[in-house]
């Protein structure tokens, strides 16, 4: 199987170049290819390439970065049916190897991965209207208003090389709770209709963790064909902040305020424009009244990792 390692350079407090001096030629010596990625949307369009010009070859591409690098890999390969993924977590976040697993980055890899099993995942499929794939999660609101306004912002990369990225979030989440509006959603999963008023955020998911270990969906399984679909809604913000705060030991799943709903697809739409992330990347703006779809895909991922979570 032909082997092609990923870096993203500015994933997480960025590259520690002694480490990637020591590994690189173990790797090299191991047959791998290596790639960097030179800007946003970079590894994407570079896997799309090699899988057009590579139709039939078998590959695994160990993803060196986040979970933003992981979606763009994913999405890359999305009609690649002989594409294994791997993650070596660098990132802020790293809630794809906390779920489906990881490597270190290490003298060690090409044995371990050798060694590693490979599992079949479900993805999501979401289009509003184009179809992209999400691996962890995607969801609208008050989540992706915060991630989006941190990754602009240059106080990420300062706290980054400080080793407190994740400190951004915090400071966006205090300014997105003054001025976020909730909003009103109509929602659609197995024929049942739902209608909620003054939503905080809606987060349709695979796996239990978003934003960086928060277990927004403690029952989410990236094996059962569902997706685990959270609503936040009629909440002031002083309680909206206890409950947010509540998702980092799943404990939120309690509060009258916040709906679950299994379902093998969704379909929802917003009384106004409201922010779309998926896998914690932008994905614009969902306007009023227009509809975003979501599905357990039958296309599955195939994931190498050592021990996953569940063994
Ligand atoms: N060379 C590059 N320069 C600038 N941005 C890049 C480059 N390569 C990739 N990117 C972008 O960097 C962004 C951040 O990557 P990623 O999400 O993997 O890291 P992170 O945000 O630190 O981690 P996490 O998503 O797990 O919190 C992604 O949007 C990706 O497209």
């Amino acid at each position: 199987m032909r082997k092609i390692a990923v870096f993203n350079p500015n994933a997480g407090k960025g590259m520690n170049q002694r480490q990637l001096s020591e590994v690189l030629p173990v790797l090299k010596d191991a047959g791998f290819d290596i790639w960097f990625t030179a800007s946003k949307h970079d590894a994407e369009n570079r896997i799309r390439e090699w899988c057009r010009i590579h139709p039939s070859e078998r590959v695994c591409f160990i993803v060196s970065g986040g979970d933003g690098t992981m979606h763009e890999a994913i999405n890359g390969a999305a009609d690649h049916p002989h594409a294994v993924f791997a993650s070596i977590p660098t990132g802020s976040g790293n809630d794809f190897a906390r779920y489906f697993g990881g490597f270190e980055l290490d003298e060690k890899l090409p044995e371990r991965l050798n060694s590693s099993v490979i599992k079949q995942h479900d993805v999501i499929s979401y289009g509003m209207p184009a179809v992209r794939t999400a691996v962890s999660n995607m969801g609208a609101g008050f989540d992706a208003e915060v991630a989006y306004s941190a990754n602009q912002s240059k106080l990420k990369k300062l706290l980054n090389k400080l080793s407190i990225g994740k400190v951004v979030y915090v400071v966006f989440l205090i300014r997105q709770l003054m001025s976020f509006k909730p909003f009103k959603l109509e929602l659609t999963a197995d024929n049942k209709s739902y209608s909620f008023d003054r939503v905080w955020f809606m987060t349709i998911s695979n796996q239990p963790y978003f934003g960086g270990g928060m277990i927004i969906a403690p029952t989410a399984d990236s094996k059962d064909g569902e997706l685990d679909i959270t609503v936040v809604h009629g909440l002031s913000r002083l309680k909206f902040l206890l409950v947010f705060v509540s998702v980092f030991k799943g404990t939120h799943t309690k509060f009258k305020e916040v709906s679950l709903i299994r379902s093998g697809a969704v379909s929802c739409r917003s009384d106004r424009a409201v922010r779309v992330h998926a896998d914690g990347e932008d994905n614009g703006l969902l306007k009023a009244g227009h509809e975003l779809k979501a599905a357990a895909s039958t296309r599955k991922i195939r994931v190498a990792s050592k021990l996953a979570l569940d063994e």
